[in-house]
């Protein structure tokens, strides 16, 4: 079974390799709503894959390191796509959240990216 729990953070960022004029080599900022989801087995005696409130704990670090700051300036954040930002918070989170399957970015209401677990 698949659990989700989903995390908002505001955050700004420019890309630095866009072509010359193009509007995301500006300055600007985004609503970030980002999925994280799990997929596992349910514990017969728990009644539940996992506690959503792990994911929360899991994902807390990695959220004040994002939420109200200037992407660019994060370490490993210098380019900071929704692609590079999905493999950064995967490779934080997997360590701590065995269980992960996909992690969702959404970057406005209408753009999105989703990294999922190979096969
Ligand atoms: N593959 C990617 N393409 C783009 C990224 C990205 O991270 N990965 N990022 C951007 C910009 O950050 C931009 O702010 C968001 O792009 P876009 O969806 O074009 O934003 P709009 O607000 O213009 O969306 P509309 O709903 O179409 O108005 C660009 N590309
Ligand atoms: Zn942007």
């Amino acid at each position: 079974m698949e659990l989700s729990k989903e995390f908002r953070f505001e955050s700004a960022h420019q890309l630095p390799y866009v072509p010359e004029g193009h509007k995301c080599g500006r300055l600007h900022g985004h609503s970030y709503r980002l999925t994280v989801h799990i997929d596992g087995d349910i514990d017969s005696s728990a009644g539940w894959v996992a506690d959503f409130g792990d994911i929360k704990a899991a994902m807390k670090p990695l959220i004040e390191q994002l939420d109200h700051n200037f992407l660019n300036e994060v370490p490993g954040l210098e380019n900071p796509t929704s692609e590079v930002l999905a493999y950064w918070v995967w490779d934080r989170l997997q360590p701590s959240l065995p269980l992960l399957s996909a992690i969702t970015v959404h970057e406005t209401c209408t753009s999105a990216c989703v990294l999922r677990k190979p096969a």
